[in-house]
């Protein structure tokens, strides 16, 4: 009788359990579904807003009418044939990049045009085309020495006069330019020069006067525009000063270009640069040519060195370059000695070394001499080598824009490339203590984790999120499209909430303590309940806080 009862009991148990065991699946899965439905919200949103903010923009007003005209760039215009011959015979390019001929139309109409071009999409062609089709001169601020320095060379070597006017530049060069621009002598069509001239050089400012005087200022051409936000990722002082040029220059047509701008960064650049009225081409951020993957990394520092060997050895020859970014310059210098130790030709580069000792490994590098730079991102703007096949991050950048622009380094030849980021929360500290002062810093850094913890979410899709664009298929080029894994959904919200409980008594109490500490107290306030280390070794082991 009573072994009857105990039969049936242990039966409506285990219905119960079973009942209970579905009940979580459906939470679960509604969770995840709750999951979707926000980031197609917070997707949605951007997008509703972007098409408020281009619609606005995109309209240009009839001066008679004062009604709204919607251009169309794609027409023919009276320069076709023309801008087709420069394009074949003088540049060797058959045919337009997507956007480029629309921008090109936009510009020859006097129009002011904001470029959003992913690296290596062809910016440059859509100031240099109508430089060659148009009189006069078109001036190019671009931030960096190297930059101009390449782009100079590269038009010399099409036979197209180009020169550049910065710190590095003689005094007769200097003269001859001056002599250009204010009396229109000699042979001069593109003119690059750094933001501090325009900021800092009076003299030079009364002879770009002089030029547009004399109708001889065709262009205004500012690369790298995403360097006049702040809300940007690379904010030069100097570009602030830009908005002069329109100011003083409003009849001649501005372009502003740069791969990555959000949102925010275009309102800001559009105000630093008075460009209150013009055309926006966005083209997408998308690089279908890049696979992007995170890895797990290691505790210890040489069994992460282990896995970058191994990974460029079994992937790459001494043919194929690549970049290694790393956290700090002592980190560079030790992973670049440990794999020159494993036989791959490494060498470190960082804001501690001479100029000429970071040219050098520049050069090497440049020529296929040496296979990868280990650098900060001290080692960033300016890098104009097309075939980098691979950019591996020893830790996690500071944000998703950032990481983008570091990882887009790789593939600008359009050839597949990888892009693999190691990543373990235990780096997180450090990139928190940098970042805390900046405005949105530890929102970005929310998202570039949340990127790196996910294991079902599509990479790429992380980018269309963040730069507020529609959804493209990654046709399985991230790992978490590319392979299938066995995942299994625990949950931890008791482990979590017991966490931040500890914080926040930490916080009233005015405590700062490192992730370590943090992770000692609450396993020791858990032996003190008497719950044993195999409760929170097993949530840390989730949390991915110590190794697996
Ligand atoms: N329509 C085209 N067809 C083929 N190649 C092109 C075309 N337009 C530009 N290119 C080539 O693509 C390469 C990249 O162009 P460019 O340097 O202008 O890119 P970018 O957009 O400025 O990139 P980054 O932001 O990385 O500097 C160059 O070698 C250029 O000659």
């Amino acid at each position: 009788m009573m072994a009857d009862m105990t039969k049936d009991l242990e039966q409506q148990y285990e219905l119960v359990e079973a009942e209970l065991q579905e009940v979580q699946d459906q939470i679960n899965s509604l969770l995840e579904h709750q999951g979707r439905l926000l980031e197609q919200k917070s997707e949605l949103l951007n997008l509703i807003r972007s098409c408020k903010v281009s619609k606005h923009e995109n309209l240009w007003t009839d001066e008679k009418t004062g009604r709204p005209i919607q251009e169309d760039w794609t027409r023919s215009f009276e320069w076709d044939q023309q801008a087709q011959d420069i394009l074949l015979n003088v540049f060797g390019i058959s045919s337009y990049r997507t956007n480029q001929r629309e921008i090109i139309n936009a510009i020859l109409s006097g129009r002011d045009v904001i470029v959003i071009m992913a690296a290596g999409g062809g910016k440059s062609l859509c100031y240099q085309l109508p430089a060659l089709l148009r009189p006069g001169i078109v001036l190019v601020v671009s931030p960096l020495l190297s930059l101009i320095h390449d782009q100079v060379m590269g038009l010399t070597a099409l036979k197209i006069p180009a020169r550049m006017l910065n710190s590095t530049t003689s005094k007769e060069e200097e003269k001859l330019i001056y002599k250009i621009l204010e009396k229109g002598e000699g042979d001069l069509q593109i003119l690059y020069v750094t933001p501090e001239k325009i900021a800092k050089s009076k003299r030079f400012m009364s002879k770009l006067e002089k030029c547009n005087h004399g109708g001889r200022l065709s262009l205004l051409a500012i690369d790298e525009a995403h360097c006049c936000s702040q809300w940007g990722h690379d904010f030069r002082p100097d570009y602030k000063n830009l908005g002069i040029l329109k100011k003083q220059f409003p009849k001649v047509p501005m372009i502003a270009l740069t791969a990555t701008a959000t949102e925010r960064v275009q309102n800001d650049l559009k105000e630093m640069l008075q460009l209150s009225s013009c055309e926006k081409f966005v083209s997408s951020v998308n690089r279908p040519n890049l696979f992007y993957e995170v890895r797990d990394k290691k505790s210890n520092a040489s069994g992460v060195i282990d896995d970058i060997a191994e990974f460029i050895q079994e992937s790459y020859s001494e043919n194929d370059s690549g970049i290694i970014y790393c956290f700090s310059r002592r980190e560079c210098e030790q992973v670049a000695r440990e794999l020159q130790q494993k036989g791959i030709s490494a060498s470190h580069y960082h804001a501690d070394m001479d100029a000429a000792a970071r040219e050098s490994v520049y050069m090497r590098w440049s020529s296929n001499k040496l296979q990868v730079i280990v650098g900060t991102i001290a080692f960033g703007m300016g890098i104009n080598k097309p075939d980098v096949r691979f950019v591996i991050h020893h830790s996690l950048s500071k944000s998703l824009e950032t990481y983008y622009q570091e990882s887009g380094r790789a593939g600008r030849d359009g050839l597949p490339s990888h892009c693999l980021l190691f990543f373990r929360p235990a780096d997180l500290p450090r990139q928190s203590a940098m970042i805390f002062a900046e405005v949105v810093g530890l929102q970005n850094l929310y998202d570039i984790t949340r990127y790196c913890q996910s294991k079902r979410a599509c990479r790429r899709a992380a980018f269309f999120h963040h730069f507020g664009e529609k959804l493209q298929d990654c046709n399985g080029m991230c790992d978490n499209c590319a392979f299938s894994r066995e995942l299994v959904d625990v949950d931890v919200t008791a482990h979590a909430k017991s966490i931040l409980t500890l914080v926040k008594e930490l916080q009233s109490l005015d405590k700062m303590i490192t992730l370590l500490q943090l992770v000692d107290q609450w396993k020791s306030h858990y032996r003190q309940l008497g719950m044993g280390d195999k409760y929170v070794y097993d949530y840390l082991k989730y949390a991915s806080v110590i190794s697996k």
